[in-house]
């Protein structure tokens, strides 16, 4: 269950010169014919067996969507054939299926009829898809009345409420916050690894290497690579590599500081810290980031910030540890390390005793948003290990890297400061 074979695939859309030629066309069958067909897609053949995940790239106009909407039945295809085995799941257009009229209930009950399931099932997964989407009262309200960015977290609960043969997911619809994102992203994985076959498409190399065993590379409305993700995003990078504007990023850098503002500080006694953490003898106070002595939500790519750990313990213990994660927006781990990792040790704490952590690195990582993990654990045992885990504290803090607008131009996860030299051997 659960692959897609596509065979000569081809989508034309008719243009006509004038409205009038349109008009004189329709009033005049079987004679002269006023428009020319404009072929966004021709020409495309591929197979993908049941539990494969395979990501689609190409650039704005490539074809993607409408390559996706032919696979999924909402668009005829002019030429060849698409045949679909197995129950699709998919997120393709934003609002595609919901009524604006009909509250958020009601279109749930009609989105996950059309997709098979009996109301008594959706009446079972109701609390389900209303945990996962998170959109609270606004269930009951009209969808017109909602953001896109409630709509695609609905659109994306009812669609993945039950695991499908096959989720077609445009990665375009990635609106909304970094926890979001992340929670998408951690569904989509576990139905990779129960069997679902993905077809994903993507601007985000991240993603492709994250998810897809194979790419398919569409350019022109023709696909023109299908291979791992490694050569297809090589291709992919070459045709989209272009110099930004060091204007747009400055642009970009003052957004993201005045979004600053907006993203909440986690203050000491915060109860979403009291939920999380488990063991009753040590408090994490505060998690901050620091820069240049203040607490910072945005960072520069390239900026030497502290990850300040406030912890206060309230039971003895012999040598307590603590750790931290960067997660990217898919939740993949950016990099990690901890206090027994990095050779140090806080000592023995008492009852009463107040410790700051403080992790101090170099914020090489590329422009997007991340989150924080930490941990604390106690006993070291060899040298990565620990007799006890104290306490972890999932995705407890968000924060943006923005680009460096006095920097260089450049892609991927790492900056490797790169220094580029020249040595001339010159003929006399
Ligand atoms: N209904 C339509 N009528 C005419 N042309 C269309 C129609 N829908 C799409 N196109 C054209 O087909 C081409 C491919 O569009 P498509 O949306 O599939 O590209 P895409 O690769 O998904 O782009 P993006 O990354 O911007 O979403 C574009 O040039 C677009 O203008």
């Amino acid at each position: 269950m659960g692959s897609i074979s596509v065979s000569n695939l081809g989508k034309a859309y008719k243009q006509y010169p004038t409205r009038w030629s349109r008009l004189l066309e329709w009033i005049t069958p079987g004679h002269k014919r006023h428009h020319t067909l404009r072929w966004v897609l021709q020409d495309v053949s591929f197979s993908v067996e049941p539990g494969e995940s395979v990501g689609i790239v190409g650039v704005n106009g490539a074809g993607k969507s409408t390559l996706l909407k032919m696979i999924t039945g909402t668009t005829q295809p002019t030429t060849g054939s698409v045949h679909v085995n197995g129950r699709v799941a998919a997120l393709l257009e934003l609002g595609m299926g919901f009524h604006p009229d009909f509250t958020g209930r009601q279109n749930v009950f009609m989105a996950g009829q059309l997709q098979g399931l009996t109301v008594d099932q959706l009446t079972e997964l109701m609390p389900g898809i209303e945990r996962f989407a998170d959109i609270g009262d606004y269930i009951d309200q009209p969808v017109r009345t909602y953001s896109s960015g409630m709509q695609v977290r609905l659109a994306f609960a009812v669609a993945t409420a039950v695991r499908p043969d096959i989720l077609i997911v445009d990665e375009a619809l990635a609106v909304g916050d970094i926890f979001f994102q992340q929670k998408c992203f951690e569904r989509i994985r576990s139905y990779r690894e129960q069997g679902t076959t993905l077809l994903f498409v993507s601007h985000s190399a991240g993603a492709i290497y994250a998810l897809c065993d194979r790419a398919l590379l569409l350019s022109g409305g023709r696909l023109v690579l299908n291979d791992s993700p490694q050569i297809v995003i090589d291709h992919y990078n070459a045709l989209t590599t272009t110099v930004r504007p060091r204007q747009e990023v400055a642009q970009e850098i003052a957004e993201a500081d005045e979004a600053d503002v907006d993203v909440p500080l986690l203050q000491p006694g915060n109860d979403d810290v009291q939920a999380v953490w488990r063991h009753p003898g040590v408090r994490v106070r505060s998690i901050s980031i620091l820069h240049e002595m203040e607490i910072v939500n945005v960072v520069t790519c390239g900026d030497r910030v502290t990850l300040r750990v406030d912890l206060a313990f309230a039971h003895e213990f012999d040598d307590p540890h603590v750790g931290f994660r960067i997660h990217d927006n898919r939740g993949e781990p950016v990099f990690m390390t901890n206090s027994l990792c990095m050779k140090r040790t806080i000592g023995a704490v008492k009852p009463g005793d107040r410790v700051t952590a403080d992790f101090e690195f170099q914020a090489n990582i590329a422009p997007g948003e991340y989150t924080l993990t930490v941990g604390i654990a106690n006993g070291a045992v060899g040298d990565r290990d620990f007799r006890e885990q104290l306490a972890r504290l999932m995705h407890i803090r968000a924060f943006t890297v923005a680009s460096d607008p006095t920097g260089i131009v450049w892609g991927g996860h790492t900056y490797v400061h790169p220094i580029f030299g020249v040595h001339y051997a010159r003929s006399v």
